[in-house]
Parts: structure tokens; sequence; C-alpha cells
């Protein structure tokens, strides 16, 4: 039996565009969820966590008004977070955003993710469980399955609401099985990806 994550970045939420850290859902992130939840409607979901941050929880709850099955939980496992500094592999046009970031904030991310992974990566037979959290979460769990080198996860990005699916069948290591299918979301409702992937 294969034991199913979906992960999903929430959707756009109000003045993001404006840099604005957190906030309820835009009109565009409200649709985005619906139609996530559209697109997920024949899974049979056996749990939907989500980061305790208004636009993750408000996407949850966006979803789950449409899959009146589901009770979306929150979790400080997919809080937002900073998984790694800068290591000697990482490219250097990343120094400025490392530069802002502290020591404290780092530690803490990094604990964060192997709590996560632990929490997550771990077998359940024929579950079936969304996660709705945030850019770098999703990298990291991304680039975990793909056995990546740390730094890599600063490359991985996923759109507001976009679907990436991991899977494990019993005995077998953990495969990426789709990475930010936007296949649910017209062109207008593709938000969130930086232009130029940065390497
Ligand atoms: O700030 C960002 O770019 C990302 C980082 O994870 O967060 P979010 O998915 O919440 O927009």
């Amino acid at each position: 039996m294969t034991h199913y994550l979906y992960l999903v970045r929430h959707g756009e939420h109000l003045d993001a565009e404006h840099g604005l850290d957190d906030g309820p859902l835009s009109p565009r992130g409200r649709r985005q969820a619906e139609l996530l939840a559209d697109r997920l409607s024949g899974v049979p979901l056996t749990a939907v966590w989500h980061s305790p941050l208004e636009r993750a929880a408000e996407t949850a709850r966006a979803v789950a008004e449409r899959l009146p099955s589901v009770t979306p939980e929150p979790t400080a496992l997919l809080f937002d977070c900073i998984p790694t500094g800068m290591t000697p592999q990482t490219p250097a046009l990343y120094e400025p955003f490392f530069g802002s970031v502290t020591e404290a904030e780092v530690e803490a991310g990094s604990a964060q993710m192997a709590d996560a992974v632990a929490e997550f990566l771990v077998r359940k037979p024929a579950a079936h469980e969304l996660l709705i959290t945030h850019n770098f979460v999703i990298a990291w769990f991304v680039r975990e399955v793909l056995g990546a080198e740390a730094w890599r996860w600063m490359t991985i990005n996923q759109a507001h609401c976009g679907l990436t699916v991991l899977a494990q069948r019993a005995g077998r290591p953990w495969t990426l099985v789709t990475h930010n299918d936007l296949g649910h979301l017209p062109m207008e409702l593709r938000t969130g990806l930086p232009e130029v992937a940065l390497v």
C-alpha cells in the first residue's frame, strides 16, 4: 500500500506583492484554494495538516469547505522557516538573502525541518496526507527525498497552490511523483514563482 504526501504552498495572500509577511488570502488566493480543493476531490485524504500562519490556515479552511470530510489541523512543524544558512556550496548570489537571516533563525529552522521530516516522511500504509505549508518547507522535503545537497533547497520553488506529490511504497524509498503541478490553475492564477530560477 502506498503512502502519499500532497505538499501545497498556501494561496496568494493580500498585499503579498507589497512584501507583507502574512495576512488573509487575496481573491486570487481564495480562488487558487478552491481549484486546489476541486483538484483533490477524488483523493481519499486521511489527514490535512497546515502551518499555523494565517495564509496557510485560510487555504486549509477553503479546501475543507469544498471537501467536508476533512478536518484541517495546525502543526508548528509546517511553519515558514529557513532550513539552513549559507553552506560552502551555496552560490554567492544568495549572500544578500542570508545576510538578513540570523543564526538563531537558521538553528530553529534546521531543527524544525529535522522534526518535520521525522514526523511526515515516516511510513503510514495507505495514508493520503495533505500538507499546506510554505515555499521553503516544501523545497526542503523535495530536496530530502531526492537526496540533494543541503543548499539545493534554495533553488526549488513552488507556486501558490501548486501541487507536489511524494509517495512511498512498502520497502521502497520515498519518491517525487510530481513537482509544482499547476494543471488545476489557469494562467492568471499561477502566482508566486520567481521570474528566473537562480542557481
Ligand atoms: O517568503 C517566502 O518566499 C516563502 C518562504 O517559505 O514563504 P511563503 O510560501 O509563505 O510565501
